[in-house]
């Protein structure tokens, strides 16, 4: 016998969540299937984990540029007791209980597509007006001599690791790599990134790149741009086993763990797309239009979509796909999503980078502050003080096009950052703005006061 819902819901990490919470507060009947835990990566293996524990080691750093403070102790299972605490102990009976009370089917098992709003699921068939797939992402697969004979550690270990290793090797210098070789170094293991671009986060300003590069190597990490590892291999060592990774430019690195930090490629392997005729795009990803719909009564949200592999893009995404189906047509606008490293000082990035703003055809301006020349915030802040902001606007609108920042806090006011971009605020509005004395966003009013200068 079939059962048929006014939508199900294939996947709860954020996206499949944000989707049915608001599904069933607009009085929608809804089936959720989840293989694994509701909440997802993000809340077991990836943000909620890596935040939790890098702040410890944030505040522990800021403790020792703070005047008057020494610092403080870090007591490791303390703060891993607290990291099993945010992460729920990897027990989602709560998100289960929770959406089973607002009046969900709820199935723990791999769905599977057979059919246009068909969903087979631990021998049932479920029907549906709507089908809204949200499988999420998981690590891409690496080609590398050697590899299936060696241990290799993903976010998923590295985020629930139980004891500090001693020697660590990342492939990949992207968010994942910074930020847990960041945690990493500073818990006092030694650690290698090994980046296969030319910088890290090679998608952003390279100026941007360079100076993460600069600040990790100052805290002890050793970054590998510009270099691949080609093959792996375990040997006997004086300290035990341990894994040799040979790189192209002729060096190696010993390493007792190495993780894959090399990117992420959309799940859509379980679902049997060709039963809905629906063929992944080029990076593997489910391709939506502007409603993020994939087909007739077919929706995709989050990281299976590939449009930009954040929580806050999977809930966004979410929240449209529920108002579709709940007859309140919406767009999505992808204006202006915050980015940002939660390393310390954290790395914030919002709208274009200047090298994609020239490929748009906008001749740019750009003006950059050393913070703690600029305004008092550094100083009232931190012993030591230290920040870079770059603004970059259009030089014919007038009309702010990107922005970041490597400072403290840069991930909460580079959100003012976001919204002026994503409002089409001009220089002249940003500068005649007035903005709490002494702050870091006073950063953003005084470089749009100095590009307006630069245009007159
Ligand atoms: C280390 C790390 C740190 C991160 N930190 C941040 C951060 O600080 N901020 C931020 O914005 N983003 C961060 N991200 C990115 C963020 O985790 C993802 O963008 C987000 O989790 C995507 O949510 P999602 O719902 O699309 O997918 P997921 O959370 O991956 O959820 C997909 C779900 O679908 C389930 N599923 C898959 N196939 C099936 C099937 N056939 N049937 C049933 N269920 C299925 C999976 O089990 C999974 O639970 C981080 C990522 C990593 C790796
Ligand atoms: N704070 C956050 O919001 C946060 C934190 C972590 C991850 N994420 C998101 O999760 C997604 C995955 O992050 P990620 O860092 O794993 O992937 P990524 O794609 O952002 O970065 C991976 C990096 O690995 C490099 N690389 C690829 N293949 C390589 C190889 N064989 N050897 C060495 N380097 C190689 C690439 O040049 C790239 O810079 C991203 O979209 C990211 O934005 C977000």
């Amino acid at each position: 016998m079939s059962e048929h819902f006014d939508a199900i819901v294939i996947g709860m990490g954020t996206g499949g969540e944000a989707t049915a919470y608001r599904l069933l507060a607009g009085g929608k009947r809804i089936a959720v299937i989840e293989k694994e835990l509701i909440g997802g990566e993000c809340a077991y293996w990836a943000c909620i984990p890596s935040k939790t524990l890098l702040r410890s080691t944030e505040a522990r750093a800021e403790a020792e540029r703070t005047a008057g403070l020494t610092r403080p102790g870090l007591e490791w299972t303390t703060l891993r007791d607290y990291r099993d605490f945010m992460v729920r102990h990897l027990d989602d009976t709560g998100q289960v209980d929770g959406l089973r009370k607002l009046g969900a089917t709820v199935i723990k098992a791999t769905a599977r597509l057979v059919g246009p709003g068909k969903v087979e699921v631990q021998g049932r068939t479920l029907t549906a007006d709507h089908v809204v797939i949200a499988t999420g992402a998981a690590p891409s697969h690496l080609s590398i001599a050697g590899l299936a004979d060696v241990p290799v550690w993903t976010n998923r270990q590295t985020t629930t690791l139980t004891r500090i290793p001693e020697r660590v090797t990342f492939l990949g210098g992207g968010a994942t790599g910074i930020e847990l070789g960041h945690f990493l170094t500073r818990m006092g293991s030694q650690v290698t990134i090994v980046q296969r671009g030319s910088r890290l986060l090679d998608r952003e300003d390279p100026a941007l790149g360079d100076l993460i590069a600069e600040l990790l190597t100052a805290d002890g990490i050793d970054v590998r741009t510009g270099v691949r590892a080609h093959t792996v291999r375990r040997v006997s060592g004086r300290r035990g086993e341990e894994i040799v990774v040979e790189l192209d430019d002729g060096t190696t690195v010993d390493t007792d763990v190495l993780v894959n930090a090399t990117g992420r490629t959309p799940c859509t392997a379980s679902l049997n797309l060709e039963a809905v005729g629906v063929r992944p795009g080029s990076r593997g990803h489910i391709e939506v239009d502007e409603n993020c719909r994939a087909g007739d009564g077919l929706w995709a949200v989050g990281d299976v979509t590939g449009v930009a592999l954040f929580t806050h893009v999977a809930t966004y995404q979410g929240r449209v796909v529920a108002d579709n189906i709940l007859g309140r047509p919406r767009v999505a606008d992808y204006t202006a999503v915050p980015r940002v490293v939660f390393t310390q000082p954290e790395i914030a990035a919002v709208g274009l980078t200047p090298a994609s703003a020239r490929g748009q055809g906008i001749d740019i301006v750009a003006s950059t502050l050393q913070l703690a020349d600029e305004i008092a915030r550094p100083y009232t802040y931190e012993t030591d003080p230290y920040g870079t902001f770059t603004l970059i606007a259009d030089r014919r609108r007038r009309t702010l096009v990107g922005a970041w920042a490597v400072a403290p806090l840069a991930g909460e006011w580079i959100n003012t950052a976001a919204l002026a971009i994503r409002h089409h605020l001009t220089i002249d509005d940003l500068a005649d703005g007035i903005v709490q004395f002494p702050s870091y966003t006073e950063a953003l009013t005084l470089a749009a006061d100095k590009l307006v200068s630069q245009l007159q």
